[in-house]
């Protein structure tokens, strides 16, 4: 679903973030993504929807290259993503239910089908009476709670979360992540980039290890040398 072939990534100006990484994630895995702060995790996410561009190798999503996608289909390609950041980067301005229902708009999806899947998606998170709440109104657990409704409203394929939990505490960083395992066994393709290695041991899925922006561990049993 997701292969990276030989990809490195230099920000303009800076060092390199990623280099040489090569991996394959098979449809309906659930990954976790580690490493130190400054690893290159969240780059690594940032390149499946194309938020920035590797300057080597090549990656593809359901066998199709990126580096070959007109820059008119990004959009399209963004709609089978949907991305759960740390900072929730919620609209502030706007209900719980307008933040919801953005994909869906965006996706020109029938206004009489709104209603019903954003509800759908905010009891799936346990937020089905906040959504004529301002998030500013919320905890922020609940906060993350509504961009994960938000990233799964549209039931893309792909789902990539960046330290989805690393303002929680513990008992709801443990109820977050039983929720994307539903969504996985619904069939999404998951990478979550994560510092909580005690949580990702007891999960227990495939892991991704990166250090100074190389894939040192593919959670295969093939680990690489620095
Ligand atoms: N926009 C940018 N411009 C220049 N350098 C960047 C940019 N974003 C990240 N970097 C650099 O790329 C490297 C990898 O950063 P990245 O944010 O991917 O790491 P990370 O593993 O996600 O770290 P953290 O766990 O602290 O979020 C770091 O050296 C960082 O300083």
């Amino acid at each position: 679903m997701i292969r990276l072939q030989g990809v490195g990534k230099r920000y303009p100006g800076g060092k390199e973030a990623l280099s040489n990484i090569s991996l394959h994630i098979n449809r309906g895995e659930l990954v976790f993504v580690t490493g130190h702060s400054g690893a290159g995790k969240s780059t690594l996410l940032r390149l499946i929807p194309l938020l920035e561009r590797p300057t080597r190798g090549q990656i593809f999503i359901a066998s199709m290259s990126l580096a070959r996608l007109p820059r008119r289909r990004i959009p399209l390609l963004r709609r089978g993503i949907g991305m759960i950041f740390q900072d929730h980067r919620l609209l502030y301005d706007r209900l719980v239910f307008d933040n919801v229902a953005l994909p869906l708009i965006i996706a020109g999806t029938p206004y009489r089908e709104i209603g019903r899947r954003v509800r759908a998606a905010l009891d799936k998170v346990g937020l089905l009476d906040k959504e004529r709440h301002y998030p500013v109104t919320l905890s922020s657990g609940e906060q993350q709670r509504v961009g994960i409704a938000r990233a799964v409203v549209a039931r893309p394929p792909i789902l990539l979360a960046d330290e989805p939990t690393g303002n929680l505490d513990p008992a709801l960083s443990g109820e977050i992540m039983r929720l994307f395992e539903q969504f996985n066994e619904l069939g999404a393709t998951m990478m979550i980039a994560s510092h909580d290695v005690t949580l990702i041991n007891r999960l227990g899925h495939r892991r991704l290890t990166l250090a100074d922006g190389k894939l040192i561990d593919d959670g295969l049993g093939q680990r690489q040398e620095i």
